[in-house]
């Protein structure tokens, strides 16, 4: 649970300029050394509180600095502590090589890297930090590899070794690590793209931060979390269900009509007013069936969706859409409506083939290969970079963008950037994006404009997820639906 994080997130450049500001504010770099030395020192006790041995794998920068800090600590308090120095000791600069010399006088045996060097007790990750540039190069990279075959616990200072700060993108090889201690302000990278797998367990010191200093910087996204997630009014009891918007669907073709549905569902049950749903006739009974209180109707063409069009207030297209004629030509009414909407699945691959255009302000919710289709490149592009590809999409289409998959990121064309940290592998199944999209849509409907709507919708659809994937149950479409409605209860309730 890192609810209790910090909510502002940096890239390398920032968390630099941090420590930059702190220096200049009177704060000696070795003493922000020290605080780091501590702060990783006191998480390797708790964690790991019986294991006498430490081999600190140190780099030549002052990530490595902070490992012979840590060395030195761990050496005083009677443990076993070796130094592997993985590059010249001897070239180390600075408050590094104060470092060094701090650790060499607490009596830690510093010996130099080599293939078969043995590696004893708790690996602590010193190699690189904020300061990686590029693919990982030798000897690091093959340092790195000996850590993650080592099966011995790891705790990486500041960073996993290799794991880019502003991306979470893996360059080359990085260090899985069990714990990540890291320090004055949390890296973007530490929670998006191959992070979750990397990172461990995360602890965050502020190194006593002065709060002005990291007050004076514009964050790079804003975490997600309870204390800063956007929220619902209360309702007046004078309220009725008018009060609260007419969300319709738009979807379903043959064989995906259950894709529509959840989408409807999800909307009603997060609050909008009404619901109503346009999809193909063969599944108007099975839905009414199911969901007595959504409105569905069968459509062939266009001409029996303008009337639904003109009675709703937001719009969801895409949920089992299809890309053949019906799906295309219901969705040509789309651009013409107005009023906010959402674009998911089969939508977004759509506007990605130039069949449509997608008007400004509406709330896209592409995964990274619609994404990567929107943005005509590779999947793997995307993933190098997610919060790049999540602006680039938001200022390419004017809208507010999800970019799903592990920290889903959230984008506005005004740059703001929200993630959320939460969520849980057993979320990769059917349905749950259909029914991320029908949450979205209500929070429309009540009101919230698509940035906002987008930030509660997939921090609640995720912690949802969370907590039915950590009972290690397969996910179902309405059991989570049901989850959220609750979560959402408590984060905004409707009568205070
Ligand atoms: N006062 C402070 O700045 C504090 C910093 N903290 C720690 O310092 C690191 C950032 O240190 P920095 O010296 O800027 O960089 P690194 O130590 O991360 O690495 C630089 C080192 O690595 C080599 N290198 C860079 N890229 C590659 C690559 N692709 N392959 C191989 N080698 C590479 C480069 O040549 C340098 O030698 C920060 O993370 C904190 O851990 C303190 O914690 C707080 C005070
Ligand atoms: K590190």
């Amino acid at each position: 649970m890192t609810d209790s994080l910090p909510v502002a997130l940096y890239n390398a450049a920032q968390v630099r300029e941090l420590d930059a500001r702190l220096i200049a504010a009177g704060t000696p770099g070795f003493e922000l050394m020290q605080r780091a030395a501590h702060a990783a020192w006191r998480a390797l006790r708790r964690r790991w509180p019986d294991e006498e041995s430490i081999t600190v794998l140190a780099g030549r920068g002052n990530n490595a600095g902070d490992g012979y800090l840590i060395a030195a600590l761990a050496r005083r308090a009677g443990r076993q502590v070796k130094v592997v120095a993985v590059g010249d000791a001897q070239q180390l600069q600075g408050d590094a090589a104060l470092a060094r010399d701090a650790a060499r006088e607490a009596g830690v045996d510093i010996c130099p890297w080599a293939d078969d060097v043995t590696l004893e007790g708790v690996l602590v990750d010193a190699l690189l930090g904020t300061g990686l540039s590029g693919e990982v190069r030798d000897p690091y990279a093959g340092a790195i590899e000996r850590i993650n075959a080592s099966g011995r616990p790891v705790l990486a200072v500041d960073l996993p070794s290799g794991l880019c700060a502003d991306t979470g993108r893996a360059l080359g090889v990085a260090v899985r690590a069990d714990l990540t201690v890291t320090f004055i302000g949390l890296k973007l990278g530490l929670f998006t793209a191959q992070a979750p797998d990397l990172v461990g367990e995360l602890v965050f010191d502020d190194l006593q931060a002065d709060e002005t200093q990291l007050a004076r910087l514009q964050a790079a996204a804003t975490r997600l979390c309870p204390a800063s997630l956007p929220r619902l009014g209360p309702r007046p009891m004078t309220a009725h269900k008018g009060s609260f918007g007419q969300v319709l669907v738009i979807g379903g073709d043959l064989g995906t009509g259950g894709a529509a549905l959840l989408s409807a569902e999800a909307a009603l049950r997060c609050g909008a007013g009404m619901v109503s749903l346009a999809t193909r006739p063969e599944h108007v009974t099975a839905a009414l069936v199911r969901r007595p209180e959504i409105m569905c109707s069968g459509v062939e063409s266009t001409y029996s969706l303008t009337a639904l069009l003109a009675r709703a207030d937001v719009l969801v297209v895409g949920p089992g859409l299809g890309q053949a004629s019906w799906g295309r030509s219901l969705l040509s009414l789309a651009p013409g409506f107005g009023k906010p909407q959402v674009w998911d699945a089969d939508a977004l691959n759509l506007l990605a083939t130039g069949a449509v255009e997608v008007p400004p302000d509406c709330l896209l919710t592409p995964h990274p290969g619609e994404a990567a289709r929107l943005l005509q490149c590779d999947v793997a592009e995307i993933q190098a970079d997610r919060p790049g590809a999540a602006r680039a999409l938001a200022e390419r289409y004017r809208c507010a963008v999800i970019l799903k998959g592990a920290g889903t990121l959230i984008a506005a064309p005004d740059g703001r950037l929200a993630l959320c940290d939460r969520g849980h592998p057993a979320m990769a199944s059917a349905g749950l994006g259909d029914v991320l999209a029908g949450v979205a849509a209500a929070f429309l409907a009540q009101g919230l404009a698509p940035y906002e709507a987008g930030c509660l919708a997939v921090w609640l659809h995720a912690a949802a997820g969370e907590s039915h994937g950590r009972e290690g149950r397969g996910i179902a479409a309405a059991d989570l639906i049901t989850t959220i409605r609750h979560l959402l209860e408590e984060q905004s309730p409707c009568r205070m």
